[in-house]
């Protein structure tokens, strides 16, 4: 006699999560209300010297949603397909949800997962770079809701997957989004670039991003060579000589801060002065399409496009795609299976430089004040 569920000749799936018993989502949050929009942005920014002008600007492009952004719709269509592929593969460990800055607030979720007898997660953040913003200022929130936590008496331990911008679940599928793009783009090569996009940060973010040796500058040096990677794969397949830029969008801080540049509305300016006629707008720095997507790109660069009288084919983000779902699926059953110290091959795409999943002592640290953070050797 079996059980309905037994499965005979196989374990259960669920064991290849070992040690963990919870996967965490992890992500920026966003308001979902008009009446949201503010107490969210002053979240956001609280101590931060984004100038007010900014916050109301920002408010605004908000308001043009109705107050709604998109981002946390995102994250429950990417937490069902998540679900899915966890399913298919046998897997039945739970899967939370936190945020930063709108609920479900990180610490309330995993406090609740304490409650339901979770004691081990294991997190994946949405953002697939290496510098202060992308990932240890996640760490940083992973470190206050465990220690809030602690102090509540709740134990958790805490860790995540290495930054995903070379796994190939990542690379290979925005490479697959850009041909789809650039294909059947009838124009001569010189009139047609892609440009690369992603969000700008300051100089000085940038600076530091990396492992903390004198190695910085790895937000930007990440984005150059997915790009170049991505450039000459849409080549091959499309037999083509398309040249390729990387710009920046969503700049904020005050005006005497230098941020990472070119501005995608100024560079595609540029472009339509060189004889360019179609911009293949490919937003990598992204895993959705959230507001910095909808807002400063779909509309604020559609605008200027338009009025240029420049073609402006945007490339979509990985968002729910089922090679990016299954590769981050691949990159927690990675994380096990080094949490359980076993050899693990780690696909990388470009390049072959593995992002260590415990970050390096001081690399992308917070240039402001010193705060704690999990999931790395400091
Ligand atoms: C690198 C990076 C990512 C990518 C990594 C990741 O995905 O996490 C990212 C994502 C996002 N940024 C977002 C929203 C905002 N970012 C702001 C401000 C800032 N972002 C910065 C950097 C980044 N941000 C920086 C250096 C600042 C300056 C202040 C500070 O040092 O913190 C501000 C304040 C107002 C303004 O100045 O724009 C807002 C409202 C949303 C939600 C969108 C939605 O609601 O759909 C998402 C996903
Ligand atoms: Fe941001």
């Amino acid at each position: 006699m079996s059980t309905p569920d037994a499965t005979p000749g196989s374990t259960d799936a669920t064991d290849e999560l070992a040690p963990y018993d919870a996967i965490l989502l992890l992500s920026f949050g966003g308001p979902e209300a008009p009446e949201e929009v503010m107490p969210f942005l002053r979240r956001v920014t609280a101590g931060r010297g984004i100038p007010d002008e900014r916050l109301e600007a920002v408010a605004e492009h908000y308001l043009h949603f109705g107050g709604r952004s998109p981002i946390n719709d995102q994250n429950r269509a990417l937490l069902k397909e998540l679900r899915t592929e966890l399913g298919r593969r046998g897997i039945a460990t739970p899967l939370l949800w936190g945020n930063r800055n709108s609920e479900p607030f990180v610490t309330d979720t995993l406090r609740q997962a304490h409650e339901d007898g979770v004691r081990r997660v294991v997190t994946v953040v949405t953002s697939a770079y290496s510098s202060y913003s992308s990932c240890r200022q996640y760490r940083e929130d992973l470190a206050a809701a465990v220690g809030t936590l602690a102090e509540e008496g709740v134990a958790l331990a805490v860790d995540k997957v290495r930054p995903y911008w070379n796994h190939p679940g990542f690379s290979r599928a925005n490479t697959r989004l850009v041909t789809e793009a650039a294909r059947g783009l009838g124009l001569p090569d010189e009139q047609v670039r892609l440009v690369f996009v992603t969000h700008s940060v300051p100089e000085a973010m940038d600076d530091t991003s990396g492992p903390g040796d004198g190695e910085g500058n790895l937000y930007r040096r990440q984005h150059l060579d997915l790009s170049a990677a991505v450039t000459a794969e849409v080549n091959a397949t499309l037999s083509r000589s398309l040249e390729w830029d990387l710009v920046y969008c969503s700049r904020s801080g005050p005006p005497s801060q230098p941020w990472l540049e070119p501005d995608v509305n100024d560079h595609l300016e540029r472009l339509h002065g060189e004889g360019v006629r179609a911009v293949v707008l490919a937003p990598i720095g992204f895993v959705s399409d959230h507001m910095e997507v909808v807002f400063d790109l779909d509309t604020e660069a559609a605008e200027t496009a338009e009025r240029l009288g420049l073609r402006l084919v945007r490339v979509p983000t990985v968002g729910t795609d089922a090679e990016f779902v299954s590769g981050l699926v691949d990159l927690v059953l990675e994380r096990a299976a080094l949490a359980r110290d076993e050899a693990v091959v780690q696909p990388t795409w470009p390049g072959s430089d593995t992002r260590p999943v415990v970050c390096r002592p001081g690399c992308c640290p917070n240039l402001r004040v010193a705060k704690p953070a999990l999931c790395g050797s400091d």
